[in-house]
């Protein structure tokens, strides 16, 4: 485990310790306290003390808070650590500053251009190394800051005057309205960061911000549960890069003037430090940390030059005493109403019908198979799989009947896992061929896999444990949703349809596993065998054909067993194919259909379970030979 993830999961977790069962405030005074802040802002300019300098003093406040939203997406949303984030804000200045310098291009023009080009770049760096995680991760981003910053000041084909900068930028212009006075700026700043927060709220309250805590989260868990990790992790860095790419557009008509001297490591370091200081993931905390970082220097102008020790040194008490930050993300998403989806059908049992209904509408459409008996839904031909020396799988060939339950078993070390994974995408087998419903899948992606119709549970349990259980169980569904952060954006009706959908599905499976009652709770405080049950849920929201169980009853008491084989025979009736690996051999004979033997990575019986129960070479595998 990696420092950052370390830090990472500590802040997290303090986070959901400390609001998970506080009351949320009423929706009313929620309101009035928002309008109340907004009126504050408005009325900022005007109040007496207000002279032109404060008013700059906001307005670089502005700068630091958009800049500090951007770099929140990246690392309060995904918990990815981005420590250069000021060369997306340099990309946005420099493109504003050369178009309108040498084009005479206006400024406000070249607002969007400033983040498409901002964006474009993130999207084109970010591409080759946004599989790194934690420290790697880290350290390339300090590279490519760096690397942006060198190029400026080498001053590439005379475009950007290297360290002495470009002057004479000019000022942005509203139809007759020329902005240029102090509180001009402030406005345009501000205006800026109140339709950033928007977006922001409502992307994290829709499917692509769930997307996005998923991976932050467990990226493995949330990639093989449909979730396309490396496009998202993607998505948050253009999105990120594009809004300090308009920061950078703003803070160049304001100063007129930019050099390489403003976009240093230092201003990355910072910004950092504001969106720790205020809270990860939180709006208010934003906004908080950045009015600390420029006005606190302001205020005690003769320790200017200490700013950055200090900000170190608070940063590390606050790391010991308070790590979700001063003002921690609320998470609002405790409880239905949480969820930010107006309209939702009350009471919330509606939900459950409702979902049961999508999904019977679901199965009725699906082709119809006739003869589950001589077909197959699953084949793996000739499987192999190398690791180094070791060949954990060996020519395994495996037919799963549709509308059956499968189970593979063998003895530890066996080989099981590693065929799971790469059915389900997570290796790349040595050698042979995996087909679904008779098309090929080997080598696809996990996510594209869930999207063809295969879910998979874990050995180990691997679920969102700082989110509910029906935010745990709404990420099955995502898969099969098509509207992207636009739609998020603007919530359009089609949006509103696709996350009712995924309410309602998830509502479905959570209560078809028993756990319904505990829909708003935290999954890491469900004890063991319901989290097992609630991988299961998570599983089905996918809408699978074909469901994997690696070890399901593992650490189930007899009851929950008895439980579980209940519900597994329920799912064959509902029409599911299920695979297993169970080492709980009442299970394995009290539900299987068909079962499979292998030891050592290769496939030794296969048959019935009456034929397997005594089969001499399956007893000799479990127990060994006995010495002659
Ligand atoms: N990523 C890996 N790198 C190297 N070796 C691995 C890896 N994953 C599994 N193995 C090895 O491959 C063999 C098969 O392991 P696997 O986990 O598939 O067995 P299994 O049958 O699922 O066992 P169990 O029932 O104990 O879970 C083991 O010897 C294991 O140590």
């Amino acid at each position: 485990m990696d420092l950052t993830h370390i830090f990472q999961q500590r802040i997290h977790n303090s986070q959901v310790s400390n609001d998970s069962h506080k009351p949320q405030r009423s929706p009313i005074i929620q309101k009035w306290f928002s309008g109340l802040i907004v009126l504050l802002f408005l009325l900022l300019p005007f109040f007496p003390f207000m002279n032109d300098y404060w008013i700059d003093v906001a307005f670089f406040v502005g700068i630091y808070a958009l800049l500090g939203l951007s770099l929140n997406i990246v690392l309060g949303e995904v918990g990815l650590f981005d420590l250069g984030h000021t060369a997306f804000y340099a990309i946005g200045a420099y493109t504003t500053a050369i178009l309108n310098t040498q084009f005479n291009i206006p400024i406000l023009l070249l607002l969007p251009l400033s983040a498409i080009m901002a964006g474009a770049f993130a999207y084109l760096v970010m591409s080759p190394v946004i599989h790194l995680r934690g420290d790697y991760l880290c350290i390339v981003t300090i590279g490519i800051g760096e690397i942006v910053r060198i190029i400026i000041v080498n001053n590439p084909w005379g475009l950007t005057n290297g360290p002495n900068g470009i002057t004479g930028i000019g000022v942005p212009q509203i139809g007759p309205l020329m902005i240029l006075s102090s509180t001009h700026f402030y406005y345009l700043i501000w205006g800026l960061i109140a339709l950033a927060i928007i977006a922001l709220i409502r992307l994290q309250r829709s499917r692509i911000g769930r997307a996005w805590n998923y991976i932050r989260e467990d990226a493995i868990a949330a990639e093989l549960n449909g979730i396309d990790v490396r496009s998202y992790k993607l998505l948050a860095f253009v999105l990120g890069a594009a809004i300090a790419g308009i920061t950078g557009n703003v803070y160049a008509s304001k100063m007129m003037i930019i050099s390489p001297d403003s976009f240093l490591f230092m201003e990355s370091a910072l910004l950092f430090c504001i969106v720790l200081l205020g809270g990860l993931g939180s709006v208010p905390g934003t906004l908080f940390g950045a009015a600390v970082i420029v006005v606190f220097p302001e205020i005690f102008r003769q320790f200017a030059s200490f700013r950055l020790l200090f900000f170190g040194a608070a940063l590390m008490v606050m790391m010991i005493f308070r790590p979700g930050g001063i003002l921690p993300r609320r998470r609002g998403h405790v409880g239905l109403e949480g969820l930010g989806i107006r309209n939702l059908p009350q009471p919330d049992e509606i939900l459950v019908q409702n979902g049961q209904n999508r999904v019977q509408n679901l199965r009725a459409s699906l082709p119809k198979i006739t003869n589950p008996d001589s077909s197959a839904i699953l084949e793996t031909k000739r499987i192999t799989l190398h690791f180094g020396g070791l060949t954990a799988v060996n020519f395994f060939d495996l037919h799963v009947k549709p509308k059956k339950i499968t189970s593979l078993i063998g003895p530890n070390g066996a080989g099981k896992t590693t065929l799971f994974n790469i059915i389900t995408g997570i290796y790349r087998p040595s050698q042979g061929q995996v087909f679904f419903q008779n098309k090929e899948i080997t080598g696809l992606k996990p996510h594209q896999i869930v999207q063809k119709g295969i879910a998979r549970t874990f050995q180990n349990i691997r679920l969102f444990p700082n989110m509910t259980c029906l935010e745990n169980v709404m990420s099955g569904p995502h898969c099969h949703a098509r509207t992207n952060y636009w739609s998020a954006i603007l919530r359009t009706p089609t949006q509103y349809q696709e996350e009712k959908t995924i309410v309602e599905i998830s509502s479905h499976r959570l209560h078809q596993v028993g756990l319904w009652e505990y829909r708003n709770e935290l999954a890491r405080n469900l004890p063991y065998g319901k989290q097992r049950y609630l991988e299961i849920a998570r599983a089905l929201a996918t809408s699978p054909q074909l469901l994997i169980l690696d070890e399901p009853s593992s650490g189930l008491n007899d009851k929950e067993s008895e439980d579980l084989m209940e519900l597994l025979q329920s799912l064959i009736s509902e029409g599911f194919t299920i695979l297993l690996i169970e080492h709980d051999m009442n299970v394995v004979m009290g539900v299987s259909d068909w079962i499979a033997v292998m030891d050592m990575g290769s496939k030794i019986a296969e048959g019935v379970p009456a034929d397997i129960y005594n089969h001499p070479v399956v007893i000799e595998a479990y127990l060994g030979k006995e010495e002659e």
